[in-house]
């Protein structure tokens, strides 16, 4: 199984150390986040999401997930602060959710699941580019919000209402004038960690900045999401849902709290 991964009982998350041994890594994500044994760490930065509207391009389905990908070829839209040095560029923002409302995120909060996970990808501009600095210990920053359910996101719709246009895996529609500030709940208190890509190549890469507080997200909202395909229009239709890995071993790791 090299590059046929998936989240199905032949091809997921407990198979992908036969393609990706490094599935079974020092510094695998997600985890379970305890929040009791998190240390507040207080030389921890605020941090600093400056995004730019004009930056968002376009929203594809990738037979794993959706993605908005930003263009990056200049500092207009960036993540510095936080527990990370220099200039990070967002490249992109995908979801993980459930085939219930039940469940859905990657990372856990002392066990608990959220319905679904947001995950904001930025890349160190150290390396002269995305496909450079993903192989890099101190290549990715993604920051990472819950959505829990509650009330209709208004500030998500505009994704939502986008998701007609993707259904089938490999399609792509322009995604412009997207300021994804407005999905950051109104707290950006964090725990910070050392970790890696969430699936294959699971390349351990990332910076993960976890948001303390989540954003809302609708069950109608979710039923949107779960109603795109991880197959091609045509192929026999699979239901894109349950997408996410479970929590990894912390193995010699410390979590870090930029509140107390
Ligand atoms: C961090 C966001 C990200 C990037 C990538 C993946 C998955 C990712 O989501 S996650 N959940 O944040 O880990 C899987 C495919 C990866 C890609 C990074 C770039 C590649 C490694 C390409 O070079 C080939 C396969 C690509
Ligand atoms: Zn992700």
């Amino acid at each position: 199984m090299s590059h046929s991964w998936g989240y199905g009982p032949s091809n997921g998350p407990d198979k992908w150390v036969e393609g990706f041994p490094i599935a079974d890594g020092p510094r695998q994500s997600p985890i379970d986040i305890v929040p009791g044994q998190a240390e507040f760490d207080s030389s921890l930065q605020a941090l600093s999401l400056k995004y730019d509207a004009a930056t968002s391009k376009s929203i594809i389905n990738n037979g794993h997930t959706f993605q908005v990908d930003f263009g990056d070829d200049s500092d207009s839209s960036t993540l510095t602060g936080g527990p990370i040095s220099g200039t990070y560029r967002l490249r992109q923002f995908h979801f993980h959710w459930g085939g219930a409302d039940d469940r859905g995120s990657e990372h856990t909060i002392a066990g608990t699941k959220y319905a679904a996970e947001l995950h904001l990808v930025h890349w160190n501009t150290k390396y002269p580019s995305f496909g450079d600095a993903v192989s890099q210990p101190d290549g990715l920053a993604v920051v990472g919000v819950f959505l829990q359910i509650g009330d209709d996101n208004s500030q998500l719709q505009a994704v939502v209402d986008a998701l007609d246009a993707i259904k089938g895996k490999g399609q792509q529609t322009t995604f412009e004038n997207f300021d994804p500030t407005v999905l950051l709940p109104g707290s950006l208190d964090y725990w910070t960690y050392l970790g890696s890509l969430t699936t294959p190549p699971l390349l351990e890469s990332v910076t993960w900045i976890v948001l303390k507080e989540p954003i809302s997200v609708s069950s109608g909202q979710m039923t949107k999401f779960r109603s795109l395909l991880f197959t091609p229009e045509g192929d026999e239709p699979s239901c894109m849902m349950d997408n996410y890995r479970p929590p990894q071993p912390l193995k010699d790791r410390k979590v870090r709290a930029s509140f107390q």
